[in-house]
């Protein structure tokens, strides 16, 4: 693994689906995300966000270009290699929360680490950690069902962090609360991203975005504009944008 600063990587990344006619969901995207960096990835519906996610995420492969995250190249990797690397480098959270409801609140917390090789009882006590951290370490035993909206996305939250990956990767993490509570989600990824996590946050929500450090925003499969300033000259990848296109009916096979 070559030595490196970025948690995340995107060079030239494409990816279309579909042939007839092909759909070009990411148009070439190259950016970074340091570790210790919170960023918002804005857009309307369609310019490819939830794709974005997927790459970034390591849940779909994309159709050109490179991926690397904490320094390694997916390409490298097989199916079993992704998996095991997306299970140690990367939390997920999502607009549905994804809790099972009839566990408690630690136990769904704990699976976050399930395939960490971390044994039951250091599962649960980081769990409770973790809980702590976003303040229901007293609602270790309660249910998902008996709790509000946004203690549950504050679950989620939890079980994202637990194992410490390189990077969360938050989809519309305040899609399905009110306001009030949305802003106290957004706090929350303040205050962890001031603990030392790195965060990307996918947001249709412009007023949202505008809260984070910085903004990329996508349109049409491409980064039109990027609010990074100052790139640290010594970082290869620097975060911005390329205008790369994937030229219709010359697109590459999609090796997802
Ligand atoms: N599995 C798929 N097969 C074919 N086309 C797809 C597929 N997934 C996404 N697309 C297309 O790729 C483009 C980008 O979609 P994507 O879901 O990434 O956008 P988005 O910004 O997340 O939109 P939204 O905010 O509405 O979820 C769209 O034109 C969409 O129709």
């Amino acid at each position: 693994m070559r030595p490196t600063r970025a948690a995340l990587e995107l060079e030239a990344v494409t990816k279309v689906y579909g042939e007839r006619p092909p759909v070009l969901a990411l148009r070439g995207v190259t950016f970074s995300v340091r570790k210790g960096e919170l960023v918002a990835i804005v857009g309307p519906s369609g310019s490819g966000k939830t794709t974005l996610l997927h790459v970034m995420g390591t849940l779909e492969r994309p159709t050109g270009g490179t991926v690397r995250i904490d320094g390694v190249d997916i390409d490298r990797l097989d199916d079993r290699g992704l998996s095991a690397l997306r299970a140690r480098s990367i939390g997920f959270v999502f607009q549905q929360f994804f809790l099972a409801e009839h566990s408690t609140v630690l136990d769904n917390v704990a699976d976050g680490l399930l395939y960490a090789g971390v044994e039951v009882r250091e599962r649960r006590r980081r769990a409770l950690a973790a809980l702590e951290r976003v303040g229901l370490a007293d609602r270790a035993s309660a249910r998902p069902t008996q709790m509000s909206g946004g203690q549950r996305q504050r679950v989620a939250i939890a079980r994202a962090l637990v194992g410490r990956p390189a990077i969360v990767l938050a989809d519309e993490p305040t899609g399905n609360l009110d306001s009030v509570t949305g802003a106290s989600i957004i706090e929350l990824l303040h205050e962890l991203n001031a603990e030392g996590a790195t965060i990307v946050v996918i947001t249709h929500d412009a007023e949202l975005a505008a809260d984070l450090p910085r903004q990329v925003h996508v349109r049409d499969g491409r980064i039109v504009s990027d609010s990074a300033h100052d790139p640290d000259p010594d970082d290869r990848a620097t975060p911005r944008t390329t205008g790369a296109r994937v030229p219709v009916g010359a697109e590459q096979e999609d090796r997802s």
